[in-house]
């Protein structure tokens, strides 16, 4: 049976050009190529086996995420690893670990927020790994609401330094990942104190430990925060638990870029805004926008290929059984969420490239487009993460029970996902900053200050208020200009509708926490909105490859007219469609269904994952699942004998019990 390809008819099927295909979901040439060799590398290396994971005790496993960590960052020296290289290196090596937080945002925080000298001091150490940080802003009592941290950082005049202290158990920080077992040193989040004076939170690069023997420094308390949801997973990381007393640390430890604290303890506000001691975050809500079309992708292409290979019901004369992708109810469950990966795919690439451009600005001395980037990522962040964490358990459930097997890598992937929906802003709290950045915008509107990028259709208020669906046929929903004037429409109105609700209450913030589930709808709206014009750019551009631009069309309908349907309440509340042209945009989406089905496989083949990386029985390249999945199950510890441990103490004497029951 041994190198059979099970979905190889499957494969014939295909429409398109995939290694063209996989050009465009990699982004380049280059990044393929860098990809798939970094893939490869890990794949073949035993070191970074990790099918025995969730079978693992904690300290176990910690050790062994130590392990691997170390011996990545060996192999990342010995073969000169560019620094992209060495980043795809890590992610393929698919396990949580402290280097995440050290490489992404200890290292961030200092490069956004330090000034000149304190880079040049604290990033090369940090490059070599010779001290190795966290970000250390949430505590026991507050995690969203940053201005509410109660660590304070109290400025003593008499020895130029401040004072670190955590006043109540409250601010114990909480949750910092490599902060319980790892890190050295941390960005660590205080109130600001000078001469009895608040100012504010701000950053602190805080040594933590000695870099002789580890121990915590003198003041600091510091431990691990317990097991976390699932097994293996999340458990990786040593998310950390940290208590100041009275620690001191040099005037020059806090970052200075946005506000200098001078030698006589007075504050000096640079021109950035103070909005700059929360770039880390914003830099990371970018990331994880990118990272959830990686997320999904997987979970999607375990789904896909194991639903080509299930079999259930239909047989007649002998013949196979229906394969279970054929059902168009498990079509109008996957499709969606493959199309969703390919466009969250797209609209990471695009924010990539509007928090690149935030940046350069900003190094200009122009902040005008700050706002902007601050609800697009905190926006994009929100959308991506919710829909990838219930596409993941979607797709679990799209495998029927061999989803809920270990082996089958969907529980462990959700576990380690579904975080993503709370870390870097709970998702709610984010889409209400979204809202915020909407209402404002609606009560800017005719100010003589046209809105710009994401939120431009504002600028068309007027006609998207009065304009009404001109689709007469099914087909007419392929006409990209309608289905982005639907969303359009249906997102102004909604964030209009909001704004006039809210022009009824005397205090505007009572009326946004009254209004603010209806906030967040509007906010979701004006979110999808951005993702399928992300899309409809992306089609606009130059795709090479027989067949592959065709697919994206295809895709790009799936998901805009799946998010019509699902949400179409919205569409006919605010009169935009009529009950008719909701039922043909269904019509139309089953059509695409049927178009995508003999492309599915090739699809997820162009995500280029290897079988290491996606860790699935199910969704393993070859689809010789069954085979697999029985040899997996004698691999379970509790097979190694026949007769297990407790028979005796337990089992026997529970049988031996009952026997004497029936006798009597
Ligand atoms: C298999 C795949 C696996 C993938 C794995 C991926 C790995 C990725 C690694 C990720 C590792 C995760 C580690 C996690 C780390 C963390 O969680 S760190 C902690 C993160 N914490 C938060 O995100 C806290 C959330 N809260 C906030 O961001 C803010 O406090 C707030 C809620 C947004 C604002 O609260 P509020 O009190 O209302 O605000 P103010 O402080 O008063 O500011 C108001 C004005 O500032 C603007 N603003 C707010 N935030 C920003 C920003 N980031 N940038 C720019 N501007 C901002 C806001 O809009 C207001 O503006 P005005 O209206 O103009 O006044
Ligand atoms: C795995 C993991 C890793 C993490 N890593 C780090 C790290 O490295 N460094 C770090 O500093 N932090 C880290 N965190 C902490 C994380 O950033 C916070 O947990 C997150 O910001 C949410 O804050 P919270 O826990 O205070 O939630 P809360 O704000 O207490 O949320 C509880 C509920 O209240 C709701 N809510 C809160 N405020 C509002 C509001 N204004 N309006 C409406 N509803 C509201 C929320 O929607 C949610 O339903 C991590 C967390 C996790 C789970």
């Amino acid at each position: 049976m041994e190198g059979v390809d099970y979905l190889a008819d499957e494969r014939k099927k295909t429409e398109f050009d995939v290694e063209e295909m996989k050009i465009v979901w990699a982004g380049s040439r280059h990044t393929f190529e860098v990809s798939d060799r970094m893939a490869k590398l890990v794949a073949n290396d035993p070191v970074f086996r990790k099918d025995d994971r969730v079978m693992l005790a904690r300290k176990d496993l910690f050790k062994n995420t130590l392990r691997k960590a170390t011996y990545a960052w060996k192999r990342i020296n010995e073969l000169r690893l560019s620094e992209e290289e060495a980043s795809k290196l890590r992610s393929f090596v698919d396990e949580p670990a402290f280097t995440d937080l050290h490489w992404g945002m200890f290292v961030p925080a200092i490069k956004g927020q330090g000034t000149d000298e304190q880079q040049k001091k604290w990033l090369p150490l940090a490059y070599k790994m010779q001290i190795i940080g966290c970000y250390a802003q949430t505590e026991l009592g507050h995690g969203s609401n940053v201005q509410g941290l109660e660590t304070t950082a109290t400025f003593d005049p008499q020895t130029d330094e401040f004072v670190i202290h955590s006043p109540t158990l409250t601010s114990s920080k909480w949750w910092p990942g490599g902060l319980g077992k790892v890190s050295t040193h941390g960005v660590v989040y205080a109130r600001l104190i000078l001469d009895g004076q608040e100012h504010g939170i701000h950053g602190f690069i805080v040594q933590l430990r000695s870099l002789e023997d580890h121990r915590p420094l003198p003041g600091i308390t510091v431990a691990d925060i317990g097991m976390k949801f699932g097994s293996g997973a999340y458990n990786t990381m040593d998310n950390g638990l940290l208590r100041f007393d009275h620690v001191r640390i040099p005037r020059d430890q806090m970052l200075m870029r946005v506000s200098q604290v001078t030698r006589d303890g007075k504050i000096v506000q640079s021109d950035v805004p103070r909005q700059l001691v929360y770039g880390t975050m914003v830099y990371v809500r970018q990331t994880i926008v990118q990272d959830a079309s990686i997320a999904l992708s997987r979970a999607v292409c375990i789904a896909t290929r194991y639903s080509a290979v299930r079999r259930q019901f239909g047989s007649s004369n002998g013949g196979p059984e229906t394969q279970v992708i054929d059902y168009k109810t498990q079509q109008s469950r996957l499709f969606p969420l493959l199309a969703s990966a390919y466009a969250f795919r797209f609209v990471g690439e695009w924010l990539k490239w509007l928090y690149t451009d935030v940046t350069q600005r900003l190094q200009a001395n122009d902040f005008s487009t700050l706002p902007e980037a601050h609800a697009c990522t905190a926006g994009l962040k929100s959308l991506t993460t919710s829909v990838t964490a219930d596409g993941i358990e979607e797709s679990r459930k799209l495998c029927g029970g061999h989803g809920y097997l270990a082996s089958s890598g969907l529980p462990e992937l959700f576990a380690v996902y579904v975080p993503a929906c709370t870390y870097e802003g709970d998702n709610t709290v984010l889409m209400l900053q979204v809202a915020r950045f909407l209402m404002k915008t609606v009560s800017q509107l005719g100010s003589g200050k046209p809105p710009v990028g994401t939120i431009s259709y504002m600028g068309r208020i007027e006609q998207l208020m009065q304009c009404r669906c001109a689709v007469k046929k099914a087909g007419d929903w392929l006409n990209p200009n309608a289905v982005l004037e639907a969303f359009e429409a249906r997102a102004a109105r909604m964030s209009v509708s909001c704004a006039q609700k809210l022009s009824k209450f005397s205090n505007p913030e009572e009326g946004f926490a009254e209004l603010s589930a209806d906030l967040v709808e509007a906010a979701v709206a004006h979110c999808q909105l951005i993702v399928v014009s992300k899309f409809f750019e992306k089609l606009q551009q130059d795709i090479p490859g027989k067949g592959v631009k065709r697919q994206l069309e295809v895709l790009c309908g799936v998901y805009s007219l799946h998010l019509l349907h699902k949400h179409q309440g919205d569409f006919l509340a605010t009169s935009y469609i009529t009950p008719k042209q909701a039922s043909l945009a269904n019509d139309q989406l089953r059509e695409l269904y049927s178009q995508v089905r003999p492309n599915a496989i090739a699809l997820v083949d162009a995500f280029n994952y290897t079988d290491h990386y996606l860790g699935s029985i199910l969704g393993c390249y070859d689809g010789n699942v069954y085979p697999k999945l029985y040899e997996a199950a004698w691999r379970d510890p509790l097979n190694d004998s026949v007769i297990p441990d407790g028979y005796e103490q337990y089992i026997r004497p529970l049988l031996k019990q009952q026997l004497r029951v029936a006798k009597l």
